[in-house]
């Protein structure tokens, strides 16, 4: 018998018909199980790749359909991401869905751990002019976290789930705590655009330095979360130390704005990039001296042998 009950995932070949729209999608297998509902990898008309959002909580799911939906109008140059909210009947109860474009990529902390974490300054700058977009029409993302970033293999950045994503001005609707500035006393649940550029940065801790970032954030009492203990990680690791002033701006939320995050981002990791490339070069008297000493040696040898 197919239920839906909220850890247990459905099996593989489950085949949903939309009550309302008529369209049918098989699902082939469990992409994520969050806490509200679960994402399925799935056949759209037996042709097509889709992911499949089936919820538990009918409001909650429609919520998040209604936003993706209005994503879909002010993002016309895109790509549709949402592309059906329907009903369908398992086993004798409605269940309600929303079917997405399916973004082959996985987590970027999966992503940097596969592919190195070299990656990192052109995934942060794309997820930051994704970010920028998506401010600049007059929302932001809320709930940004590694499950939440997929990467494909070419490098694009995607968002999904978008059941945080609030308009400006508003409380966030959905966060995860240690992604979240008001759980470091860094400010409010007010949406603003700074509110992205913290997550941003404890995305690249959560990365970087997972495990002292759980620590840290279990071991200190709730007066004493503050950004300058994550500042202090920060400083004492080094692939995130090169990134000190620009995380210290996103924590802050000192930008002008998402796109001079983005500016930030491109010109701290150039300045990382010419820094390493002018400490790997041989200087020129070492070269020299080098040079020299294999002309001594040749010398040495030939008055040796003759
Ligand atoms: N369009 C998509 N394409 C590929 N994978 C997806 C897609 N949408 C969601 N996923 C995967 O499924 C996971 C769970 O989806 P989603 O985050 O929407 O569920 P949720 O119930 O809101 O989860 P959470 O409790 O983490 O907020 C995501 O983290 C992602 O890995």
């Amino acid at each position: 018998m197919t239920t839906l009950s909220d850890k247990k995932p459905l099996p593989p070949g489950t085949k949903l018909v939309g009550k309302w729209n008529g369209k049918s999608y098989h699902l082939e297998r469990l992409l994520g199980l969050g806490a509200n509902g679960q994402v399925y990898l799935a056949l759209a008309g037996g042709r097509s790749v889709c992911a499949v959002k089936i919820g538990l909580e009918a409001a909650e799911l429609q919520g998040e359909a209604n936003i993706l939906a209005s994503l879909n109008i002010l993002e016309k140059q895109r790509r549709p991401f949402l592309l059906d909210v329907d009903d369908a009947v398992l086993d004798g109860k409605d269940v309600p869905f929303y079917v997405m474009r399916y973004i082959p990529g996985s987590p970027v902390k999966d992503h940097l751990r596969a592919n190195g974490s070299h990656w990192f300054g052109v995934i942060g700058y794309r997820l930051l002019e994704r970010l920028a977009a998506l401010h600049e029409a007059g929302w932001v993302f809320g709930d940004i976290k590694s499950d939440n970033v997929l990467v494909t293999d070419y490098g694009q950045v995607e968002l999904v789930d978008y059941g945080g994503m609030t308009a400006k001005g508003r409380s966030i609707r959905q966060f995860t705590e240690i992604y979240d500035r008001g759980y470091w006393s860094a400010g409010t649940r007010i949406a603003d655009p700074a509110y992205d550029w913290f997550a941003v940065a404890i995305l690249w801790l959560h990365c970087f330095d997972g495990k002292r970032l759980t620590q840290l954030s279990r071991t200190l009492i709730p007066q004493n979360r503050h950004p300058r203990e994550l500042m202090k990680l920060v400083r004492s690791n080094p692939r995130l130390k090169p990134m000190e002033a620009w995380m210290d701006k996103a924590f802050a939320g000192r930008f002008l704005d998402s796109r001079d995050a983005c500016a930030n981002w491109r010109e701290t990791i150039r300045e990382t990039h010419s820094a390493k490339a002018k400490a790997s070069q041989v200087p020129a008297w070492m070269a020299g001296l080098f040079a020299a000493s294999i002309v001594l040696c040749a010398t040495a040898a030939v008055w040796l042998f003759h």
